[in-house]
């Protein structure tokens, strides 16, 4: 049996005056799901996301979260968990207070210590949320997406302005999260991370939804790349190996293991080392820089 998604969007618009921001969009997704929805500037993105979070009225089309409409607060709300860009939390909170706050507005049952041992900001319990740094307002942000498991959690570019073990640590959180059943929905700019972690991609243009799949459908349309430089004494290279301009050598390829098994048979062969050698599948920056171009 097929469970019903956790998110169902169907034939949704949102103009702004006479501007159509998000054209006829219909996506889903479904339980357990990590669903990241990424698009080019002014795609639509927060506006379509605004609407499926409750905070925006569709122009048209339906939009069902657990089944219900996300306008009903009361029935969506407590089952939801968002992080936006910006929380605003009130500055002359303390951090504790705050994550307080998150609990009585979200009506889920949890404890302020956990949820700051999670966000690692036990130290900063009694820190007021004017005094914190960039990084450590944004991790306060995620108590929001963590604060009694919810069963939806919104990510709106978590990852801005955290170092590199706080990402870290918020993925792991988003990993335990998921461990207990709760599907994600991501949007970013940081395209490894929707790459790394992200079921089905949702890529939307222009307020539509131009592409949708998984990591490996999207980029199957597009060959994979090996690169490489070479001494200047060395021979002449594989044929598939184009020169570029900036002198490194180019292999665009379908059959990746294919072409490095001959690349690295000639390289032995002729004993010359292939420097800056980096191969890899398509990435989905290459699938973006597709768009508009058919
Ligand atoms: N309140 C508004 N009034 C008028 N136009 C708006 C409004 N909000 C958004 N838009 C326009 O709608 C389009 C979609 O905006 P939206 O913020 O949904 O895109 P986005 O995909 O989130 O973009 P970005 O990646 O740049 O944040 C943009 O052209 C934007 O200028």
């Amino acid at each position: 049996m097929i469970s019903a998604p956790v998110i169902d969007v169907e034939r949704l618009h949102v103009s702004y005056g006479g501007f159509h921001a998000v054209k006829d969009l219909s996506f889903q997704v479904r339980p357990g799901e990590f669903y990241a929805l990424l698009g080019t500037n002014g795609a639509g993105k927060t506006s379509t996301l605004e609407v499926v979070e409750g905070h925006r009225a569709a122009t048209s089309g339906t939009v069902r979260v657990f089944g219900q409409n996300p306008r009903d607060r009361r029935a969506v709300r407590p089952r939801t968990g968002i992080m936006l860009q910006e929380s605003g939390f009130s500055p002359d909170l303390t951090v504790k207070e705050s994550v307080r706050l998150i609990g009585k507005l979200t009506h889920r049952t949890d404890t302020v210590e956990r949820v700051l041992d999670i966000v690692d900001l036990r130290r900063k319990a009694g820190t007021r949320v004017s005094q914190l740094s960039g990084g450590e307002k944004r991790r306060l942000d995620f108590a929001t997406a963590v604060y009694g498991t919810p069963e939806l959690i919104f990510l709106d570019e978590p990852t801005t302005g955290l170092d590199i073990q706080s990402r870290d640590a918020l993925w792991d959180a988003v990993d335990k999260l998921r461990e207990e059943g709760s599907t994600v929905v991501l949007t970013t700019h940081y395209l490894e991370e929707a790459q790394q972690r992200a079921d089905r991609i949702g890529l939307m243009h222009q307020g539509t939804l131009h592409r949708e799949g998984t990591v490996a459908e999207l980029t199957r349309t597009l060959p994979a790349t090996v690169r490489f430089t070479l001494p200047v004494t060395a021979p002449a290279p594989p044929p598939q190996a184009v020169r570029q301009s900036d002198g490194t050598f180019l292999i665009e390829t379908f059959g990746l293991q294919k072409d490095l098994y001959v690349l690295l048979g000639w390289a032995h062969d002729h004993g010359v080392e292939l420097r800056e050698l980096e191969a890899g599948p398509t990435r989905l920056d290459d699938v973006f820089r597709s768009i508009g171009n058919g």
